[in-house]
């Protein structure tokens, strides 16, 4: 398998991406052979510790590039009143938008939320965070990170925590244009506030159902590098190897990083 030979930007994601293929591909806590999902254990792991952090809490939580998953979502909404998730394909929205509602046909997250309350201390309590999750999303929008005003033409008032897992480096082509997307969505969180990160590291591919997309080629220095130049300070930075062999992707590593808006007026 190898990456696309032009790189898979927005207008692929809303063609071809089919959110259901993806969530059985990624998303379950074990594969078809019995063996454990160990790339969203460790990613579920990070997500508990990064919001475990002292002052990841407030008001407002905006995840960008939300796709159609909530297990991102599961530490974070212990720790924030409302929630707005952010996608741009109309599928995948409505493919979490089904979950929210409970429609029937909604992916199975039981598990997922299950593990994340045990991580919590008790995985009794998966029903009621699943209820709280269902309470705290208050919307569910378009955006584009390449945008200026990723959400135009609505705009939002400044967030406390702004989330991204998995999505600048599919939405960006270049460097360049990664490092001006961290500045579009860094606009959406207030000074003081927090810009929680998942990426993979030097990953060019993933594959799930027929579907190649494309990855940036990204190390850890490109990824801190522009969270700085986007006014953040970086908190706390951790890369786990993600071993080789995986059919999915051709990720080496996961970087999880969590990072301050500084205040314009401090430079
Ligand atoms: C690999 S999925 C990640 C989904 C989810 N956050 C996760 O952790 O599994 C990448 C997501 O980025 C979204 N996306 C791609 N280009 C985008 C853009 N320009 N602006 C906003 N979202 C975009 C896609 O629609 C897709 O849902």
């Amino acid at each position: 398998m190898e990456a696309p030979a032009i790189f898979t930007e927005a207008e692929a994601y809303q063609r071809s991406f089919n959110p259901q293929e993806y969530l059985k591909a990624f998303y379950t806590l074990s594969d078809s052979q019995g063996q454990p999902n160990t790339f969203l254990i460790k990613s579920l792991k990070s997500l508990h510790k990064m919001f475990s952090l002292e002052g990841l809490s407030g008001q407002t939580l905006v995840d960008v590039g939300c796709g159609p998953t909530i297990y991102q979502l599961l530490s974070a909404c212990e720790h924030f009143q409302e929630i707005l998730a952010l996608d741009y394909t109309d599928q995948n929205r409505r493919e979490l938008q089904k979950w929210l509602k409970n429609e029937a046909g909604a992916f199975d997250w039981s598990p997922v939320v299950k593990y994340v309350c045990e991580l919590e201390g008790d995985r009794e309590k998966w029903a009621e965070k699943e209820e709280n999750m269902r309470k705290k999303v208050k919307q569910v929008l378009k955006c584009d990170v390449t945008k200026a005003n990723p959400t135009e033409p609505v705009s939002l008032p400044p967030a406390d925590c702004l989330l991204s897992t998995l999505c600048l480096e599919g939405a960006c082509k270049d460097l360049a244009t990664f490092r001006s997307a961290l500045r579009n969505i860094g606009a959406l969180v207030k000074p003081g506030g927090h810009l929680v990160l998942l990426t993979v590291l030097r990953e060019t591919y993933y594959a799930f159902g027929n579907q190649v997309f494309s990855c940036l080629y990204l190390e850890r220095s490109d990824v801190e590098e522009a969270v700085r130049a986007a006014g953040f300070d970086v908190r706390f930075s951790e890369v786990q190897p993600h071993p080789p062999g995986d059919i999915r992707a051709d990720c080496d590593a996961v970087l999880s990083l969590v990072a301050r808006r500084r205040d314009p007026g401090t430079g």
